[in-house]
């Protein structure tokens, strides 16, 4: 019987850093893990936003081709970056347990606050650029792109006073010294999947190989929140250049989702919280999603697809 799990990945460092993260997780199986780096088109254009690169998956087509023709049983990807529809063959079977789900900020400058007027604040991502926008109306941003290192060394070559970034990448690349701030979830909500690592493989992938996964991987509680967001996510057919964000937590049997989409240049949010039990998780997003939708999100997210367009 074959017993190895072959993991495809990216191949930066915080991918590989979670692959090998499930390659242990999978380890007292019994199974044998064997790590498979794939280039992704999102690592290679470096030079243009993700956001006018274009489409949804730009930093998982690759790997999910390899899923398709067999090279790999099993694709580990940050949630956050995956789209919200996944080929008809595919599936999402486990979600790691959620690191810490907030945004930081980094900076050299012990003092640094975001509350500083005329600040440079690098950071590549929409969401994180409205929010900026909405909350700290003086400070200017600029687009800084590449893995964590080659962000955090533009940093250091003063591209920008600060970066805002997602604390697990920053802790699971230990740089967690440069952190001066944690942004409340209450500011700047985390984007869909922020946090957790999610594995997807072929639905016809074997049982036992889909059994060891889902026993050794797979967080229970991560994932009923996940699959909330999603269903947010999939609604609103939002890929990661959409400034939009969804963060769900549990308690006890409830599922709590705060989701919305804020315009690009942060004069408009819209925010909407509801609650449900956790057999309702799909259906909680559903539901966010069409409210936040015809209370102004409709209108934010097609002015958003025509500027993105030109
Ligand atoms: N978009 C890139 C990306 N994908 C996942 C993470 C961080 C780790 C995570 O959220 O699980 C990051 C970097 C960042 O946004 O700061």
């Amino acid at each position: 019987m074959n017993k190895i799990i072959r993991i495809g990945t990216r191949g930066s460092k915080l991918a590989l850093w979670q692959a090998h993260h499930v390659a242990e997780l999978i380890k007292p199986s019994g199974y044998q893990t064997e790590i498979v780096p794939i280039e992704t088109r999102g690592d290679k254009i470096l030079n243009v936003s993700i956001a006018k690169i274009g489409s949804k998956g730009v930093f998982t087509e690759e790997i999910e081709e390899k899923l398709l023709d067999g090279s790999i049983d099993i694709a580990v990807h940050s949630a956050k970056d995956l789209s919200s529809t996944l080929a008809d063959e595919l599936e999402l079977i486990a979600f790691t347990e959620r690191e810490v789900v907030n945004d930081v900020v980094l900076s050299f400058d012990k003092s640094f606050s975001l509350k500083n007027t005329k600040a440079v604040i690098g950071t590549s991502s929409t969401r994180r650029v409205a929010f900026v926008k909405h909350f700290y109306p003086e400070a200017n941003t600029v687009s800084v792109r590449g893995n964590l290192q080659t962000r955090i060394s533009k940093l250091q070559a003063k591209e920008a006073d600060a970066l805002i970034l997602a604390y697990a990448g920053i802790h699971r690349m230990g740089y967690d010294d440069l952190i001066v701030q944690k942004i409340e979830t209450s500011y700047f909500v985390p984007p869909v999947g922020q946090g957790t690592i999610a594995i997807e493989c072929h639905k016809k992938l074997s049982f036992d190989k889909k059994e060891v996964i889902e026993r050794w991987v797979n967080h229970p509680d991560t994932e009923d929140c996940i699959r909330a967001e999603r269903a947010f996510l999939k609604t609103l057919e939002g890929g990661c250049s959409i400034p939009s964000f969804g963060y769900a937590w549990k308690e006890g049997n409830m599922v709590t989702l705060k989701a919305g989409i804020i315009s690009l240049d942060g004069k408009q949010i819209v925010k909407v919280k509801k609650s449900a039990t956790v057999e309702d998780a799909k259906e909680l997003g559903k539901n966010v999603a069409d409210e936040v939708l015809s209370d102004g999100g409709a209108e934010i997210l097609s002015a958003i697809r025509n500027t993105i367009k030109t």
